[in-house]
């Protein structure tokens, strides 16, 4: 079941000249609860986002996490998933969660996997297993790990061709072609097997097509004609270049329908997701504020730092002083006292010494930085805001830490 529910729009301003943009504000309301929109979605590949606890993805604001098919599916399995009702009474989290098909993943492993229109032929990463996802193995794994939304299995279109001639070389429109109209194939095969297996959810389309337009255009109709409650925007976050990807989501997102949700797939930095809602985004995910978390890379109101440096060896100030994170303010107690509220100093020290609670209390942090920007965003678009709420962003991102 989904239901959306657009609440505000960004339209022009002809007194003060303000262009508009395509940015709305949106609910979502998923089998297991209501999801607030413009929304980014911590990952949560292994059933775990890494380091932080499910009580802090709460207290953070956390609305919806991911999960990775094709991870649980080769661990614990899908057996395990079955017994425990699926993947929220496994992993203890009673919020929405949204699986990736295992399509992304699986293209990853390389030369260890063969595609085919059938499927996708691979050797388990973990115990060399000869394997084989479909879009319909990947929906009934889907169905056992009953996530609130589920992706179809597509094919991510590379940005560097993999065919041996042309390996290295940017990915032909004919190769683009080619790979986007066999995800729509399987995007077909994906929706007949979702619906013959019952499965209670929300199935999205993803839009594919390489860096080209007009097959981007081609791959966001057929799906459209398909009738999926939701879409993504999947092929980016490739390693293509920044410009790339900025007019590919220039290019697609607005063009989905406007009364069902967009999902730009593995985006990106605070500026990527301030200009994906302008571009009209509705959720995000990326692995960038934890994994950056876990190499000291801090995002703050005014910019990025690297908590590694020797500059912070004796800095008593917090890493941002206007977060309210654990790690930047801490929790007042019942009875006064304050939890948490660390210095620039104390983590600093920290990443020096290696200890396990440098990269906890920088995911906290990450996490809270990436969550509380869209709750501004969010905030901006009640209050018909969001083109000076976008101005103030960019300038004190500039300032510098
Ligand atoms: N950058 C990404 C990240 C995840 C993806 N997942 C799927 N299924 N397809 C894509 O194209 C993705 C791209
Ligand atoms: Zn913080």
């Amino acid at each position: 079941m989904l239901t959306f529910d657009l609440l505000h729009t960004d339209p022009a301003n002809a007194d003060t000249g303000y262009a508009g943009s395509h940015a709305r504000r949106g609910t979502l309301t998923l089998n297991h609860g209501v999801v607030q929109t413009p929304i980014f979605m911590p990952v949560g590949t292994y059933g775990t986002v890494k380091g932080v606890m499910p009580s802090s993805l709460e207290d953070m604001g956390a609305q919806i996490i991911l999960g990775n098919t094709f991870h649980l599916w080769m661990r614990p399995g899908q057996d395990v998933m079955q017994s425990f009702g699926g993947l929220h009474g496994f992993e203890r989290w009673n919020k929405p969660i949204l699986t990736d098909s295992g399509g992304f993943q699986v293209w990853s492993l390389g030369a260890m996997r063969k595609i085919t229109e059938q499927g996708v032929h691979f050797s388990s990463p973990v115990n060399g297993d000869k394997l084989f996802m479909s879009p319909e193995v990947s929906m009934q794994i889907q169905t056992t790990l009953n996530s609130d939304i589920v992706m179809q299995l597509d094919e991510c279109t590379p940005y560097l061709s993999v065919e041996p001639k042309t390996k290295g070389q940017i990915t032909t429109e004919r190769e683009a072609r080619t790979s986007m109209e066999m995800s729509l194939r399987w995007a077909k095969r994906s929706q007949d097997e979702f619906a013959r297996l019952e499965n209670p959810n929300a199935l999205f389309g993803i839009v594919q097509g390489g860096m080209f337009e007009h097959l981007r255009q081609e791959s966001l109709e057929a799906l459209v004609a398909m009738n999926f409650p939701g879409y993504a925007v999947g092929g980016v976050s490739v390693g293509e270049p920044k410009d790339e990807m900025l007019r590919i989501m220039a290019h697609s997102p607005h063009r989905l329908p406007t009364n069902k949700p967009r999902y730009l797939m593995g985006v990106g930095t605070p500026e990527d997701l301030v200009e994906g809602v302008a571009q009209g985004v509705d959720m995000f995910d990326c692995v960038m504020p934890t994994r950056n978390a876990r190499n000291g890379t801090l995002f703050t109101r005014y910019g990025d730092l690297k908590i590694r440096n020797a500059r912070h060896k004796t800095d008593h100030g917090p890493l941002d002083p206007t977060c309210t994170c654990y790690a930047c303010k801490g929790v007042t107690r019942p009875d006064g006292s304050v939890s948490g509220g660390f210095s620039r100093a104390y983590l600093h020290h920290l990443d020096r010494c290696a200890e396990m609670l440098s990269p906890m209390l920088s995911s906290i942090h990450n996490l809270h930085y990436y969550l509380n920007l869209m709750a501004e965003i969010r905030a901006s678009l009640e209050s018909g805001t969001f083109g000076a709420f976008r101005a103030q962003f960019k300038a004190d991102r500039a300032r510098g830490v």
